[in-house]
């Protein structure tokens, strides 16, 4: 299958050119822009809770691989998973924050999504605590065209920029307890998802989880206005978890037969909205956390699982957070935001050569 993209030219830069067939190229071209030194500097930077990592694409994959292992065709993070396939409504109200034409179709849109665990272990359990689900959507907007929304089950991320990230990665991949408790200590910041996730129970199901877009969005109705945004898709059915013991006695890959059980029943629906944001919230930093309760939130429609869909289909590509119909930005000065696309294009490249 062709990996089809809505190409709005609004790319944060231009390693991040969104043309699918420039995926490949646009590794090549990275390639060519970091000297091999540099490259070679990079990776060889001793694990240290105070060295400033300098990351780039490459880089991160391979601390990725450093930790969870080179996987032939697999992805480097979010390995285990599965491809699915629904549609997208939008409610009337999603057109007066924003132009893009899934929050304006007067018809169902056609969605293909992939559910995943965090990391890059290809067995991954679905019973983790500490790991996030991933829900991953192509939303089709005609033309052979998508925008992408690519959400996890955690209102932040592990790291506010590549360098946090990289230094947290080659840490972690010391398996030296010291070094690793030494790390979060001297930074905070990169502890709170899995605070925040050890503190809930693990998902009954990819579908009974709540998710989160994490980075900020702009978006920009047909009369121009805009608004500050960040996403969450939430369980129609509400939110349901496992006690840990239920947890502990689930086989580790429990979510594929359940939500075939499910879907049997009727589709897996999820309630996307957004959460609007006022003055004063942290705009790049995805590991801030917005006060949610405290804020409005708009519902944009009903994302609605109805089947399994070939793996094949999710693998062509990439589901890439900067690709975006016109009517939807991304943050300008979250730097983790630019280095996902370019991450993304170093992982495929690698999957699929
Ligand atoms: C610089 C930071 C990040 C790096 C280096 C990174 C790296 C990766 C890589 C290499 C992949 C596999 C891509 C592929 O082969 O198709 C991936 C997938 C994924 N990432 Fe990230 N990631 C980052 C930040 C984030 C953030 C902030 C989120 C939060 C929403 C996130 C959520 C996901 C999800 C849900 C997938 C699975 C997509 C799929 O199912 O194909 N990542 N990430």
């Amino acid at each position: 299958m062709e990996r089809r993209r809505f190409d709005n030219g609004s790319a944060p830069s231009s390693i991040c050119n969104n043309r699918h067939s420039n995926v490949k190229d646009r590794t090549m071209i990275f390639k060519r822009l970091v000297p091999a030194a540099i490259l070679v500097a990079a990776l060889s930077i001793p694990p240290s809770t105070s060295a400033h990592a300098e990351a780039d694409a490459e880089s991160l994959v391979d601390a990725l691989n450093a930790i969870f292992g080179k996987h032939d065709g697999l992805r480097a993070a979010h390995t285990h998973g599965f491809c699915v396939k629904g549609s997208f409504t939008p409610t009337a109200e999603a057109a007066s924050l924003s132009k893009a034409p899934h929050f304006n179709s007067k018809t169902p849109v056609n969605v293909i999504g992939r559910f995943s665990m965090g990391g890059g272990a290809p067995d991954a359990s679905n019973a983790q605590k500490d790991n996030v689900r991933g829900l991953a959507l192509h939303f089709d907007i005609g033309g052979g065209n998508t925008t992408d929304l690519v959400m996890i089950s955690a209102p932040v991320f592990v790291a506010k920029d590549p360098d946090q990230f990289l230094t947290l990665l080659t840490t972690v991949a010391t398996k030296d307890k010291d070094k690793i408790g030494a790390f979060f200590k001297a930074n905070p910041n990169a502890t709170r998802q899995a605070e925040w996730l050890n503190a809930r129970p693990v998902p009954a199901s990819y579908a009974t989880v709540n998710y989160w877009g994490v980075h900020v969005f702009t978006l920009t109705n047909a009369e121009g206005k805009k608004q500050v945004i960040k996403y969450k898709a939430l369980p129609v059915g509400g939110e349901v978890g496992l006690s840990d013991d239920e947890a502990k006695a689930k086989d580790p890959d429990f979510y594929r037969p359940e939500l075939k059980e499910r879907l049997a029943k009727g589709p897996a629906e999820f309630t996307l909205t957004a959460i609007l944001g006022e003055p004063g919230d942290p705009a790049d930093d995805p590991t801030a956390f917005w006060p949610e309760d405290q804020r409005k939130s708009v519902t944009l429609g009903t994302i609605s699982i109805t089947d399994f869909e070939d793996d094949k289909t999710c693998d062509a590509g990439i589901f890439d957070p900067t690709n975006i119909a016109d009517g939807i930005e991304g943050p300008a000065n979250d730097k983790i935001f630019p280095m996902r696309s370019a991450a993304y294009g170093v992982s495929f490249a690698r999957r699929t050569k």
